[in-house]
């Protein structure tokens, strides 16, 4: 690899929205790429106008990251492909339906595609860059795995999943030369909206821009940020909550149920 060559970086989810626009921008920081998707035909599209803009190598992969053959042939590739250099993973549906509305079996594929589609991608790729002491994992979260009572709730979870792999995941290969950036966008508007089953969010006066999304959210990893949460104004309101959970942590293990239970203590009795 040269020294201007990034390497190539894997998106999951680059035929639409947030995945597309990381695609743009990676392909002009120097990284050829991999785009994973459903849809070949976009894929395609994609690739080829980053190709002709960028001079850039751009393949299409086509997977359905909810079927385990398909993920499994990614897995591979990231295991065993030393060029990759970094991993977004990006694909993921969402849902506003409550429980009593929801169908569990959508509610099972959704947990499919956000947590273990993206929890056996990272575990593929992360011995491998460990091992090479290099390598990017951008997760992409929301801003409802904090605000978990904003949209369906196995969504949410999805996402208060992925902030807190992101967690360990900083923690594990911290010292292994592995960069590990959390994302959280807010309200965005992309197709997301329309799977979901809120297109009106789209065009919300509080609804961001992917473009805007994406520039800010490398902006952050360009500043070395771990959490990066481009529509919040002010990071000192995210590093209270951060210092909250923090400090209460060495708290929660005790032989003794607090006082306020009114046990006598089994060791007393
Ligand atoms: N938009 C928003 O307001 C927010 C979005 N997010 C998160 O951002 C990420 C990107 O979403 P966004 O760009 O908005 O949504 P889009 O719907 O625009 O894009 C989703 C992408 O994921 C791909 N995808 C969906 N299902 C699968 C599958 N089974 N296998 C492979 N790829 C799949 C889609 O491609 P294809 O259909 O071709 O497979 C598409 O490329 C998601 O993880 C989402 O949860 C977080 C917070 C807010
Ligand atoms: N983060 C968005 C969805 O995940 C939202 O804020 O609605």
């Amino acid at each position: 690899m040269s020294e201007q060559d990034k390497g190539v970086a894997v998106i999951t989810g680059a035929s639409a929205g947030i995945g597309a626009i990381y695609a743009d921008r990676l392909a002009r920081r120097g990284y050829d790429l991999v785009l994973v998707a459903r849809n070949e035909e976009r894929l395609r599209a994609l690739a080829d106008r980053l190709t002709r803009e960028t001079g850039r190598k751009v393949e299409p992969f086509k997977a359905d990251l909810g079927r385990k053959e398909d993920l499994a042939r990614l897995e591979a590739r990231l295991r065993d492909d030393s060029s990759i250099t970094m991993l977004v993973n990006n694909a993921g549906i969402g849902s506003v339906a409550s429980i009593l509305k929801a169908d569990i079996d959508a509610m099972e594929a959704m947990i499919f595609l956000n947590i273990t589609a993206l929890t056996r991608l990272t575990y593929a790729v992360a011995p491998a860059f460990a091992a090479r002491g290099a390598g990017t994992i951008i997760n992409i979260s929301s801003v409802v795995g904090v605000a978990v009572e904003m949209l369906n709730g196995v969504y949410s979870a999805s996402k208060s999943f992925v902030l807190s792999f992101g967690h360990t995941l900083q923690r594990d290969l911290a010292d292994k030369g592995v960069r590990v950036q959390t994302v959280l966008p807010g309200a965005t508007a992309t197709e997301f909206w329309d799977v979901a089953g809120y297109a009106a969010q789209k065009t919300s006066s509080v609804t961001m821009s992917a473009a805007d999304l994406v520039d800010a959210a490398l902006a952050g990893l360009d500043q070395g940020e771990r959490v990066t949460i481009p529509g919040l104004q002010d990071v000192e309101d995210w590093e209270r909550w951060e210092e909250g959970r923090r400090s209460i942590s060495p708290k929660f293990n005790n032989a003794k149920p607090s006082l306020r239970y009114g046990l006598t203590p089994a060791s007393a009795a």
